[in-house]
C-alpha cells in the first residue's frame, strides 16, 4: 500500500480511570488507502464508535496514534488540527438529528467553509457543487431539512462532508436509519464518490451485508479487540476466528419481502439459488453492484462483469429484467 490516507496504530482508549477499567479499545491497528473503504464491524458495545470518535479527535486515546496522510493528529498542534478538520469529515447515523432544522441546507453546507474563511462567493459555489455531487437539485440550497426525506437528508449530510474536499470520511452507521431501497441508493452514491474522488472511507456498521457491499477490507471487533483484519470476502466467506464465524452466521436474513423480490428476480433471469448461471452470465451490466441480488451475483467466478461498473447502477433487483430487455 502507498502512503495510507488514514493509519490507526496500536490504539488504546479508556473511558474513566486508566487501569481501573478495561480499555474500550485494546491495541487496534489498521490502514486505509485513498479510494478504499475499510469496514468496522462488531456487536453492540464492541467499540466501533469509540474508534470513530478517537479518529475524529472527539475521544483522546490513552496511547497509540492516528495518522492522517502520515501526520500524527493525536499529537498535532492547533494549526495541524484545523487542517485535519478539513481533511477528515464525518457522516452520522441519524439524518434527522444531525442537521440543524433552523438552517437552510445552504447555510448548513457553507458553515464549515465560513469557519475556514473561504471567500463568500466560493462558499456558495462549493455548496452548490456538493449538492450536485450527491444528486440533489440546486433549489435544495434554500430549503430546510424538514422538507426532505430521510435518504435526501443523508445526501445533505454527505454533501456537508464533501464540501471541504476531504481525504477521509468516517461513516458512523450512515444507512442504518434508512429503508432498504434508500440504503442501496446511498451506498451506491458513497461507492461512486469514493471511486471518483479517491476518498478513504472508515465505514462503521453492525450489518455485515451492508459492510460487504461497500468495503474492500474489514476489521472485526470484539470487546475492543480486532479479532480479524482482512479482505472482506475472505473474512465473510472463510472467517478464521470463532467470533467472526459467529458474526457471519448472525448476519441478518433479509426481510421476507426482500427474499421474495430476490426469488422473483432470479426466476425472471432464469438463474438458480446456487447462482450457477448468475445474473452476470445473463449479461446484466449491474451484477457486480446490485445490492439485492448480491448473494447470487457475487458467486460468479471469475466475475463476468468488471467490479466498479456503477455508471447507472440498478437499485432494485426487480428492474434488472426490464433493463436486460432493453439491451
Ligand atoms: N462515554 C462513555 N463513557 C463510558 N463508557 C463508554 C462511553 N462510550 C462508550 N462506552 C463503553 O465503551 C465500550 C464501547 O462502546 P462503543 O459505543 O464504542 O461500542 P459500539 O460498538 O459502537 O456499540 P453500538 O453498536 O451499540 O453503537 C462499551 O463497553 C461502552 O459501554
Amino acid at each position: 500500500m502507498n502512503q495510507p490516507a488514514l493509519s490507526v496504530r496500536d490504539l488504546v482508549v479508556h473511558y474513566g480511570r486508566r487501569r481501573r477499567t478495561p480499555p474500550a479499545i485494546d491495541h487496534v491497528s489498521f490502514d486505509i488507502a485513498p479510494g478504499e473503504t475499510l469496514g468496522l464491524v462488531g456487536e453492540s458495545g464492541s467499540g466501533k464508535s469509540t474508534i470513530g470518535k478517537a479518529v475524529l479527535g472527539l475521544q483522546p486515546p490513552t496511547s497509540g496514534s492516528v495518522l492522517l496522510d502520515g501526520v500524527d493528529i493525536t499529537r498535532a498542534s492547533s494549526r495541524q488540527r484545523r487542517v485535519s478538520a478539513i481533511d477528515l469529515r464525518v457522516v452520522f447515523q441519524d439524518p434527522y438529528s444531525s442537521l440543524n432544522p433552523a438552517r437552510t441546507i445552504g447555510q448548513t453546507l457553507v458553515e464549515p467553509l465560513r469557519v475556514l474563511r473561504v471567500p463568500k462567493p466560493e462558499q456558495w459555489q462549493r455548496a452548490r457543487a456538493a449538492l450536485e455531487a450527491v444528486g440533489l437539485p440546486g433549489d435544495a440550497i434554500d430549503r430546510y431539512p424538514s422538507q426532505f426525506s430521510g435518504g435526501q437528508r443523508q445526501r445533505v449530510a454527505i454533501a456537508r462532508a464533501l464540501v471541504c474536499d476531504p481525504k477521509v470520511i468516517v461513516l458512523d452507521e450512515p444507512v442504518s436509519a434508512l429503508d432498504l431501497s434508500t440504503q442501496a441508493q446511498v451506498l451506491n452514491l458513497l461507492a461512486d464518490l469514493r471511486d471518483q474522488r479517491q476518498l478513504a472511507l472508515l465505514f462503521i456498521a453492525h450489518d455485515l451485508g451492508v459492510v460487504r457491499f461497500l468495503s474492500q477490507r474489514v476489521v472485526v471487533l470484539y470487546r475492543g479487540r480486532a479479532m480479524e483484519v482482512g479482505d472482506v470476502e475472505a473474512v465473510t466467506q472463510r472467517p478464521r476466528h470463532p467470533y467472526s464465524v459467529a458474526l457471519t452466521a448472525a448476519a441478518p436474513v433479509p426481510h421476507p419481502a426482500e427474499q421474495e423480490a430476490r426469488r422473483a428476480a432470479r426466476e425472471a433471469l432464469g438463474i438458480g439459488v446456487a447462482g450457477t448461471a448468475v445474473a452476470a452470465a445473463a449479461g446484466c451490466p449491474f451484477a457486480s453492484r446490485c445490492p439485492l441480488a448480491v448473494d447470487v451475483c457475487r458467486r460468479s467466478r471469475p466475475p463476468l462483469v468488471p467490479a466498479g461498473d456503477s455508471q447507472a447502477a440498478c437499485h432494485r433487483v426487480g428492474e434488472v429484467p426490464a433493463l436486460l430487455a432493453t439491451r
